[in-house]
């Protein structure tokens, strides 16, 4: 790390007042300290490393902060709960100016703004590559989380807002004999910035059973998690799945795998009672959000645990094909 070293670059990025009255002890001491009394906690850990979640090449340090915090927001939602607090473990590369990492924390604390979060601890060792680890601390009603194994017979699968988009937006930033990025700026952002599902998935407390997961790895991925979680097994029409009129520009294979096995788009896959169904798309349409059936799940002993594709006439078992980390 150039210009600073250790403690004045914790000095530095150092909020000058805490947003939430529950942070009872922030930056500053062993450990940061949070109250609450009637709430259930929600802790989750998601890690970026540098040319592996992002490249200088294709994304500013600010964005790099944006999005990294985003996907762990992005998990809180998908439990059903609130964002609250953030805590950073940063490796630094000597390379990185002091600027590149403020531009972080900036990224970081754009997003963190909007929700009243924040920044109370984190952890600085310098390295090879830039990694930057956020666990950040929800709050969910006691007892009202919501789970990939909630889903049961019957259900309507849902999904939030468009498919593919971020993996469309990679693709292009990628692409070096692509220029025309006016014309795909909105993808662009969905990959730079995406937006997690919190204010949605908070109006729906008047939905009693829900089961939820968030889209990193790809919907392959995510829907069989739920229909492993639940033991049940999920049909997903493929022409149902929304995606946005730029990926029209593309061939049928692109949007397929960006679609099915993209990732990183943050939005919300769940399964809600075909009664509900009414009632959330009031909801999204309340809070500005595209929702979309995509399918229902089905109780079928032999194929519990499993996803099918329906594409016309034809039902194919979906097997993971999204984003895996180790894959031996
Ligand atoms: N190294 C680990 N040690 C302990 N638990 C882990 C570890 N890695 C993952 N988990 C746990 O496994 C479960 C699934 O984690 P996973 O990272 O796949 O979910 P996710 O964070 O929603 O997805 P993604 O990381 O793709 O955004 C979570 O309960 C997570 O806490
Ligand atoms: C430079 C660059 N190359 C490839 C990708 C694609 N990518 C990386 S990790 C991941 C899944 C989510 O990760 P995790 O499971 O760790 O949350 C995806 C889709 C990218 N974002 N940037
Ligand atoms: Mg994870
Ligand atoms: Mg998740
Ligand atoms: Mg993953």
């Amino acid at each position: 790390m150039r210009l600073l070293e250790e403690f004045d670059f914790i000095d530095s990025i150092q909020p000058a007042y805490y947003r939430q009255s529950s942070v009872v002890k922030g930056i500053g001491d062993d450990a940061a300290i949070v109250r609450y009394t009637n709430e259930d906690t929600i802790m989750t850990v998601d890690t970026m490393v540098e040319n592996v979640h992002f490249s200088t090449k294709t994304t500013d340090a600010f964005h790099i902060g944006y999005r990294a915090l985003a996907a762990n927001i992005s998990d809180i939602a998908a439990m059903g709960g609130k964002p609250v607090a953030y805590v950073v473990s940063i490796v630094i590369p000597d390379s990185w100016s002091s600027h590149a990492l403020h531009e972080i924390y900036r990224g970081m604390d754009e997003l963190a703004s909007t929700y009243k979060m924040d920044l109370i601890g984190g952890d600085t060792v310098s390295g090879k590559q830039l990694v930057l680890s956020i666990t950040v601390l929800g709050t969910v009603l006691k007892g009202q989380a919501r789970y990939r194994s909630d889903a049961l017979e019957n259900d309507i699968i849902f999904v939030t807002g468009t498919i593919g988009d971020a993996a469309c937006g990679l693709h292009i930033l990628l692409d070096e004999s692509e220029t025309d990025y006016e014309r795909y700026q909105y993808v662009i952002n969905r990959h730079r910035m995406p937006t997690p599902r919190v204010s949605f998935i908070n109006h729906c407390s008047s939905i009693e059973r829900m089961a939820l997961n968030d889209i990193s790895d790809g919907i392959s991925n995510e829907a069989n998690e739920i229909a492993k979680a639940s033991n049940k097994t999920l049909i997903i029409d493929y022409h149902q799945v929304p995606s946005h009129p730029l990926l029209a520009d593309f061939t049928l294979e692109q949007c397929l795998d960006w679609k099915i096995s993209g990732g990183e788009d943050f939005e919300l896959i769940g399964t809600v009672p075909a009664n509900d169904w009414a009632t959330l798309q009031k909801i999204a349409k309340e809070t500005n959000i595209k929702i979309t059936a995509i399918g229902m799940v089905q109780d079928d002993e032999k194929k519990n645990g499993t996803v099918w594709l329906r594409d016309g006439n034809t039902l194919n078992k979906l097997a993971k094909s999204g984003y895996t980390h180790l894959r031996g």
